[in-house]
This record gives structure tokens, C-alpha cells and sequence, in this order.
């Protein structure tokens, strides 16, 4: 893999990679788009990078939110921020939950995937409830366990009483991101997955799929574009070997997406 430079001073090599091709963007949302925040509640793109995506979308590039947030959620949040969903493909909860552009869910999406966790919600809360600054967030294909107002101590036991429920309801498995556990369903199927899966529907040779995002999770969409596409790591979460380039920050994204979108327009 190559250096990771910053993708912004990289800028005549990557349009010379995309001449010819018609580039689609995927991108994470907290931490790529929006800065993280105290409280997921209040997560907002910045707003320089929702004009930027709005000028990408008047190009005619296709754009997808891949987001380990509710795909109602993300709708909802984008919206509040001026991005209206229309012309979006959005894949919520880590790629389960797929719409948007005549796009609808994947296979694995189903009412069984769905029902594990709803067995597990009731236990889940009970259990934590008594640990302080946890937040619990259902979602429709996950479940995540907030800590990040939780006495660190306590993180170990928070921990465990997900292992014990992983064991206990059968179909789950766990997951972690920044200050966060989740419960999700045990099937073959994350970000990598979810972009191969709509690279897959377009079936267009000519499109160079470009992903961006910022945590553990995001490294099988980075890995599914890693021959073939573009990958951008943010921040440092990370670890080297997984990106063609790296950003700092969501400032950082929103300033890349404004370069590609001049590009656009002028050609
Ligand atoms: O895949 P993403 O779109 O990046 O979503 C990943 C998780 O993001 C949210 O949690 C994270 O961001 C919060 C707001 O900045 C922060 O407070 C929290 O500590 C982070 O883990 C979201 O709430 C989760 O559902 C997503 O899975």
C-alpha cells in the first residue's frame, strides 16, 4: 500500500486515476462527515461538507452514506443538516439496511436478523442498567452499548455482560467502534460487504469506487476498494495497511470533497 499522504495535496494523481471513469463515493458518517461528539444524539455533518456533497450530486456522481447508524436515523440527521435523501443510496446499520436509488435491501436483511436482537434488547437493558453513563441505541440491525460516559472501571464488566448475551441468544455477535459495543447479527455481512453488494447491482465497469471512513468498522470497506478503488483513511483509528491515503479530520473530508466536486463541474 502507499504512504497514506493527504489526499488533498495527492489531487492531480487521483484525478489522473479517475479520467475515463465515473467515480461513486461511500462514505461513513460519524467522524467522517460529522465530528464525534459527546452525545451520538447530537452528531451533525459539517456543513461545509453538505454543500460539497450536494455539488458532487448536481455532477451526477453517485453518492452512499454507509453508516453503522439507523438508516432512519441518518435520513432524519441529514435532512436536519439540509441534505435532502432523495438521489441517496443509504446503507444503515453497518450495510443491513439498504435503500435509496432504486436500491432496496440485501438478502441478509430479514425479519430472523431482526428478530435475535429484539430477543436481546430486554436482558441488555436490564442488565446495564445499573452501570452509570451507559446508553443503550437500538437500531434496526444492531444494538450499540455507549460508554463513553461510563466510569472506565466499569468498562470491563459492561463488556461482559455482552459476551454472556452473545452466548446466551444464539445468532449474535459482537462488535466495537469508538466508545462503543455492539450487538449484531451473526451473518456474513458488514460495510465491505454492503459496497461489494452495490458495486455489484450497478454492475459498471467504468465506475472507481471511493471510500472514506474513520473507524475499526470502516476497514472492510476500505479493504472491499482496496484493488480497484480508492481508499481514505480519517484520524488514526485506523491502523496503517488498510487506506491508499489518509485525511486528519472530518474538516479534512469536507475540504476533499469540495476539491473533487470543483473537478466535477469543470468536467
Ligand atoms: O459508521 P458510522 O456512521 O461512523 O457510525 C458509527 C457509530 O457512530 C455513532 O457513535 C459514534 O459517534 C458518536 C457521535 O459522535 C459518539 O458519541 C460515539 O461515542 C461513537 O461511537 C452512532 O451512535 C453508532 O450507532 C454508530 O454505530
Amino acid at each position: 500500500m502507499p504512504e497514506e499522504n493527504d489526499p488533498c495535496q495527492e489531487m492531480p494523481r487521483i484525478l489522473a486515476k479517475l479520467a475515463g471513469r465515473r467515480p461513486a463515493l461511500f462514505l461513513d458518517f460519524d467522524g467522517t462527515l460529522a465530528p464525534i461528539v459527546p452525545r451520538a444524539a447530537d452528531a451533525r455533518a459539517l456543513p461545509q461538507a453538505v454543500t460539497a456533497i450536494g455539488t458532487l450530486r448536481q455532477a451526477g456522481m453517485p453518492v452512499v452514506l454507509v453508516t453503522g447508524r439507523a438508516r432512519a436515523d441518518l435520513v432524519q440527521r441529514l435532512a436536519s443538516s439540509g441534505l435532502e435523501p432523495e438521489g441517496l443510496l443509504i446503507a444503515g446499520s453497518h450495510g443491513y439496511e439498504i435503500e435509496g436509488s432504486g436500491i432496496a435491501s440485501p438478502p441478509v436483511a430479514n425479519a430472523e436478523t431482526r428478530a435475535r436482537l429484539a430477543v436481546a434488547f430486554e436482558p441488555l437493558r436490564q442488565r446495564l442498567a445499573h452501570f452509570q453513563g451507559t446508553e443503550i441505541e437500538g437500531k434496526a440491525f444492531a444494538i450499540a452499548v455507549h460508554w463513553r460516559h461510563a466510569d472506565p472501571n466499569d468498562v470491563p464488566a459492561i463488556e461482559a455482560v455482552i459476551d454472556a448475551l452473545v452466548r446466551e441468544v444464539p445468532g449474535l455477535r459482537k462488535t466495537h467502534g469508538k466508545m462503543v459495543f455492539e450487538l449484531r447479527p451473526d451473518v456474513a455481512w458488514d460495510k465491505g460487504a454492503a459496497v461489494t453488494w452495490i458495486l455489484a447491482q450497478w454492475d459498471d465497469p467504468l465506475i472507481m469506487p471511493i471510500f472514506i471512513g474513520d473507524d475499526v468498522t470502516d476497514i472492510d470497506g476500505l479493504d472491499a476498494v482496496r484493488v480497484g478503488g480508492i481508499g481514505i483513511a480519517v484520524g488514526s483509528a485506523i491502523p496503517p495497511g488498510h487506506a491508499h491515503y489518509r485525511l486528519p479530520d472530518p474538516e479534512g473530508v469536507a475540504r476533499f470533497l469540495g476539491m473533487l466536486g470543483t473537478f466535477s463541474v469543470q468536467t
